[in-house]
């Protein structure tokens, strides 16, 4: 039997649409076996567990690349990311189903381009690549291969993933985006993308506060988000210096400083106020990505 654990991601990170990432220690544990016959999916919800479900069909494009008949499958999936709440639990079901079947095909693709198929599948690759590789990522897709880099968070900055609990699908995030945007916002993101690199990287607090800023995304996502200003502006002036939609949403990350025990009590309590029911969750950097336990 294998056993993969895969880390959630935050997607964006502000300014960095499609490109930024980074992983966090929140996990999703798969086991994957290879038994006589038929596809065997266990702890998973109603919904998704038949032949349609994300980590089977991904490991279908690996057992189709190197022409490897399983005669059934078993897949356990034991999740803490939870669904379409923009911390990457589709690009985790899309790594480990391909990890998965690559260690049950004897191991056959590097990867390198196991990244590229699940870039694929997911249609951008900033959850995917920090994902499979840890860390922070920006990486870039060029002629169906992707392009990243691998960077180190300074230890200075704490993530705080405010979680709500109403779903917001990458797919209908996706549909409220503009066709296209105008120049003065595509100039205001590249320069504060370019910034926040360095920021996060050099633990500058005051780069990262003017750096962390979108046009390209959060003014059209915000709405599909309850009490999303609300929440922000809270939470700056408790002293986040960063908040921002994680991925797609409905998760809202706040970046602080320090260690902000007073932060995390003072949002608790003014996430209890609201309508729908939040949770607090305090986040580090994972830099191994996906593993085989
Ligand atoms: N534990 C799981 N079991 C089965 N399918 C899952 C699981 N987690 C995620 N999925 C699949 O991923 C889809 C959710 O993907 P979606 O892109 O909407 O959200 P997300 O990946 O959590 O958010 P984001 O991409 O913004 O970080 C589900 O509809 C389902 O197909
Ligand atoms: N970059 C993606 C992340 C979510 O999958 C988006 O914002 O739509």
């Amino acid at each position: 039997m294998i056993k993969v654990r895969v880390p959630a991601t935050t997607a964006n990170i502000g300014p960095g649409f499609d490109c930024l990432g980074i992983a966090l220690n929140l996990y999703c544990y798969l086991e994957f076996e290879e038994i006589e016959e038929g596809l065997l999916i266990e702890e998973c919800e109603d919904e998704y567990c038949d032949e349609n479900n994300l980590i089977y069909q991904s490991m279908k494009k690996v057992f189709g690349m190197v022409n490897y008949k399983p005669k059934g499958i078993r897949i356990r999936i034991k999740s803490d990311i939870p669904i379409s709440r923009g911390l990457g639990s589709s690009a985790a079901c899309i790594v480990g189903g391909l990890v998965g079947a690559n260690e049950i095909s004897g191991g056959r693709l590097t990867k390198k381009e196991l990244l590229d198929i699940a870039n694929t599948i997911e249609g951008h690759p900033d959850n995917v690549t920090p994902a499979m590789f840890g860390g922070m990522t920006a990486s870039v897709c060029e002629n169906s291969k992707v392009y990243f880099t691998n960077m180190k968070v300074s230890d200075k900055f704490h993530f705080y993933a405010l979680i709500p609990d109403f779903e917001v699908s990458t797919e209908k995030a996706r549909s409220v985006l503009p066709k296209t945007i105008n120049y003065k916002d595509a100039v205001y993101n590249i320069g504060r993308v370019s910034l926040l690199i360095n920021a996060l990287m050099n633990g500058d607090e005051n780069l990262l506060k003017i750096s962390c800023k979108d046009k390209l995304h959060e003014d059209y996502r915000k709405n599909l988000i309850n009490d999303y200003d609300y929440i922000k502006s809270r939470s700056e002036e408790l002293g986040s210096l960063a908040v921002f939609i994680s991925g797609s949403g409905s998760t809202i990350m706040a970046v602080t400083g320090r260690d902000n025990n007073e932060l995390e009590k003072d949002m608790s309590s003014l996430l209890k106020s609201l309508k729908d029911n939040w949770s607090i969750k305090k986040l580090k950097v994972d830099y191994e990505g996906v593993v085989i336990l």
